[in-house]
């Protein structure tokens, strides 16, 4: 990212949340972001998935600068390259663990069957496989994230951007979720972007960052 710049109006007055952000991630990186709330860390993950354009400034993600897309190619290329986690896993209700996970491979054009056995292949690998057709709801919150964290993984993305991975869970079912997540780092080559309050989930990422007056500073 470069000179990345980024403000809301409200009403007469602007309000600038990035101010000049400069940053690069490599492969197989993990990357912690810290910041005080309403620092900007929503904001700057919304720019780097191509949800927002910035003001001013570039994003490049796989190559690419993301300015260069309409609003559709950036839509495929985000479900192309792109994980995403949330704070409150964010499955879809009404769909088993194995179609929330098999779903991105599919709708990134994907034959059914292979999108099923790689369905199964990443739930076994957060150890959900023998809950496949179990709905969210049958689920804890620990094993939901897992299966956030599967899914996120099914189509091979460049980057996983996570916004409080673990901030809904109790540390020990947050240390392994986390532990999982670094896995695919390490095993993947993907790039780790999450968002944290926790010192602790900071502490086991390779580098950390923080948000501060618009600017990204080492934490
Ligand atoms: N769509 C919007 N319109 C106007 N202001 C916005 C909009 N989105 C965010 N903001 C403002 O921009 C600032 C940064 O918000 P952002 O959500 O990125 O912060 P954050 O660091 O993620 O906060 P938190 O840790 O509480 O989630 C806040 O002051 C927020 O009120």
């Amino acid at each position: 990212m470069q000179r990345l710049r980024h403000q809301y109006q409200d009403g007469e007055r602007r309000h600038v949340v990035l101010d000049g952000v400069d940053v690069r991630f490599d492969r197989a990186e993990s990357v912690a972001l810290l910041g005080a709330s309403g620092s900007g860390k929503s904001t700057l993950l919304n720019l780097i998935a191509g949800i927002e354009p910035p003001v001013a400034g570039q994003v490049w993600v796989a190559g690419v600068e993301l300015s260069r897309l309409g609003e559709r190619e950036r839509t495929l290329f985000r479900r192309r390259h792109i994980g995403f986690i949330y704070q409150f896993f964010n499955l879809i209700p009404n769909l088993t663990l194995l179609e929330n996970v098999r779903l991105p491979r599919e709708l990134n054009g994907a034959r059914p069957r292979e999108a099923r056995q790689l369905a199964l292949d990443l739930l076994r690998r957060v150890g959900l496989d023998d809950r496949a057709g179990a709905y969210p709801e049958q689920v804890s919150g620990g094993e939901q994230q897992r299966v956030a964290i599967a899914r996120a993984l099914a189509h091979r993305p460049a980057l996983i951007l996570a916004d409080e991975p673990t901030g809904s869970l109790d540390a020990a079912t947050g240390a392994e979720v986390l532990g999982l997540l670094l896995d695919a780092v390490r095993s993947d080559g993907t790039t780790l972007l999450m968002v944290t309050h926790s010192e602790s989930v900071a502490e086991a990422a390779q580098r950390r960052l923080r948000l501060t007056d618009g600017k990204l500073v080492p934490a």
